[in-house]
């Protein structure tokens, strides 16, 4: 069962990820992307959605046009988790 990240683990795990925002009223991690028009923000979706379903962990997420926002957030652990960072690194790899 996947757990919510101590507050240590938050500390020692978020500065690795500088583009990411915590969201503490949704106790997610969040990024903007701005592409050059929407076929390039959708294909950045596209992409990502394969990470995800790779994964078995999905973003809540949002398009319009050429914006994408992304939140990660852990349903099943009520919050941020693990699976949260190594998702978020992943995207951050594309
Ligand atoms: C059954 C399936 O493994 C679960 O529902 C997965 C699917 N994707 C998920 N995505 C996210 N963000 N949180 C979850 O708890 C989650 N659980």
């Amino acid at each position: 069962m996947v757990k919510k990240l101590s507050d240590d683990a938050r500390a020692a795990l978020l500065p690795g990820l500088p583009a990411w925002t915590l969201d503490a009223a949704r106790d997610g991690i969040a990024r903007s992307f701005r592409f050059k028009d929407f076929v390039e923000a959708f294909g950045f979706m596209s992409r990502v959605a394969l990470l995800a379903e790779k994964a078995d962990h999905h973003p809540e997420w949002s398009n319009v046009w050429n914006r994408v926002d992304i939140l990660l957030t852990t349903h099943d652990a009520g919050g941020l988790s693990q699976r949260d960072i190594d998702l978020a690194k992943a995207i951050d790899a594309l």
